[in-house]
């Protein structure tokens, strides 16, 4: 499980994070959402352990992560970002590589990482040089070497990025899947729908707080709104996006009316 308690966090004597709390339970998937800004990487840090709070509690996988960073890494895997992979590494031999550092056996690690590579459809590519790669093939190799060592947590900071709809559909069952075995999932997105979709849990996050956290259902009636969208502008007050984008072209280019 994730445990977030009370966790206070600036840089240069500027609070980013206020106290902010959640709880994430095994076979859970949580949706982290806010706009740009909001917290979410510095929160992501704060889980992996590359960052430590001023103050208060993180907990992944039963371990406290400032008190053991090594031993809070064994429980979790990482899907970042922007992730950084050998590119003149093979996928066959970059898994190999992760799965040794965890101490995989040769065997359940051969076996694992074929078995991904499969999953994704990236037998044929196995052996080549991810130089080569798209975008969204590297991602499926950072979403498999995440997996490699069967992490009790994964954590993930926008893991669509340059996935093809098929893919996105692999990732969504995916992280259903590892759910039902009990994995706690935690996925990090400013993209709404991405979360909607696959989320049990919804923690939303604007300018360094927890505005709400909650199932879809509740949030949704919590904010009064039909639709996540709605409610996560509601809830974050973000203004209308729509009357803004009208007053810039009147303002810029001088045309009021809509055609
Ligand atoms: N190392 C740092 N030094 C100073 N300020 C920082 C640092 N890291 C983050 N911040 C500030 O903390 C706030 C939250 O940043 P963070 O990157 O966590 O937001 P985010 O929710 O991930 O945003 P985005 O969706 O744009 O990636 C921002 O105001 C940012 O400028």
């Amino acid at each position: 499980m994730i445990q977030v308690d009370d966790v206070h966090v600036g840089f240069d004597g500027n609070e980013i994070l206020h106290g902010i709390s959640f709880a994430v339970e095994p076979g859970r998937v949580a949706g982290y959402i806010g706009p740009n800004g909001a917290g979410k990487t510095t929160t992501m840090r704060l889980l992996t352990g590359t960052l430590a709070p001023d103050s208060g509690r993180v907990v992944v996988g039963g371990v406290d992560v400032a008190k053991d960073a090594v031993g809070a890494k064994r429980r979790f895997g990482f899907v970042p970002e922007h992730g950084h992979l050998y590119e003149s590494f093979s996928p066959e031999e970059y898994l190999r590589f992760i799965g040794r550092m965890h101490g995989l056996g040769e065997k359940p690690l051969a076996e694992r990482a074929g078995a991904m590579l499969s999953f994704w459809g990236l037998e044929a590519n196995a052996l080549q040089p991810m130089a080569s790669f798209s975008k969204g093939m590297k991602q499926k190799v950072l979403i498999s070497a995440a997996l490699l060592h069967d992490p009790p947590v994964l954590l993930l900071d926008e893991p669509l990025s340059g996935l093809d709809a098929y893919a996105v559909l692999q990732v969504r069952a995916l992280l259903r899947a590892l759910a039902r075995q009990g994995t706690t999932v935690f996925y990090s997105s400013h993209l709404l729908d991405a979360v909607e979709k696959v989320a049990d849990q919804v923690i939303l996050i604007r300018d360094g707080a927890i505005l709400a956290d909650g199932s879809p259902a509740q949030i949704l009636e919590a904010a009064g709104e039909g639709s996540l969208e709605g409610a996560f502008s509601r809830l974050t007050s973000a203004a209308d996006a729509e009357a803004e984008a009208e007053a810039l072209i009147a303002s810029a280019f001088g045309r009021a009316e809509s055609i």
